[in-house]
């Protein structure tokens, strides 16, 4: 289970994160949506331990993120929405760092680079420098990387963003199994068709509060009466 409680943070006096509460349950996939500057980058770096938060308590399956850091990290595996790190390793020797990272065995990280790298379309980039891969070919290889170590909980940030319709197929599905196997997917997006196809449960930020937390059926409740997902988001985050 994931758990923020009361979290908040300010930027130079300006409050972007505000006494955000949130609850998520194993076996859910679950979209974290807001639009633009609304404050979900912020707090997926607070949620990975990245930033510092000013108030408030993030708990990943009951270890605390600030007091003690590394065996929550254990718990998770992110993909932020621009990789731009070990840029000057090759995909191969990043995915066996990973690999060293989590004391994966040399037959397990054997099997499973091998497996998720041709699912994702990688295999033959492997052997090339990451600065030399496109941004999607980047985001792949950081998934390649959580996918070797098998995390209880996903953290992704835009996930599907920048991917091929391919690889965004594969993402999916594996963004299911992973769910459907007891374990926890958040990510964060603003493509409201995505949300729609894929998340058991959403919550919808504005401006870092909090306007809707709930299953994905009770949120569609809300817009039977002629209303489509987009109308009531723009509604719920105060545009329409
Ligand atoms: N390092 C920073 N210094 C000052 N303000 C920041 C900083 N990082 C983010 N902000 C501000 O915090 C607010 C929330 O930004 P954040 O990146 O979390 O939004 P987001 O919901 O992820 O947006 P997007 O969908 O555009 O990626 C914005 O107003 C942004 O300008």
């Amino acid at each position: 289970m994931i758990e923020l409680s009361e979290v908040t943070k300010t930027y130079a006096g300006k409050t972007v994160v505000h006494h955000l509460d949130l609850q998520i349950q194993p076996g859910k996939i679950f979209g974290f949506l807001g639009p633009n500057g609304a404050g979900k980058s912020t707090t997926i770096k607070m949620m990975t331990g990245i930033l510092p938060m000013d108030e408030g308590h993030i708990t990943i399956n009951g270890k605390d993120i600030e007091k003690e850091p590394l065996e929550t990290k254990l718990q998770f595996g992110y993909v932020p929405d621009k990789s731009d790190s070990f840029l000057r390793l090759k995909g191969i020797e990043y995915l066996n760092f990973i690999a060293d990272i989590y004391d994966v065995s040399e037959e397990k990280r054997k099997d499973r680079i091998e497996y998720y790298a041709k699912l994702l379309d990688l295999d033959e980039a492997l052997h090339d420098q990451i600065h030399t891969y496109s941004h999607g070919m980047r985001q792949k290889t950081v998934l390649c990387g959580v996918l070797i170590h098998q995390p209880d909980v996903w953290i992704l940030d835009e996930p599907l963003t920048g991917l091929d319709p391919k690889s965004a197929h594969v993402l999916k599905q594996l963004m299911r199994e992973q769910a459907d196997a007891g374990k926890i997917v958040f990510f964060s997006s603003h493509v409201l068709e995505v949300v729609e196809q894929l998340c058991d449960e959403v919550a919808i930020i504005d401006q870092g509060s909090l306007r809707f937390q709930g299953e994905m059926h009770e949120l569609k409740e809300e817009f039977q009466e002629g209303k489509n997902l987009e109308s009531l988001f723009l509604e719920l985050t105060g545009h329409a």
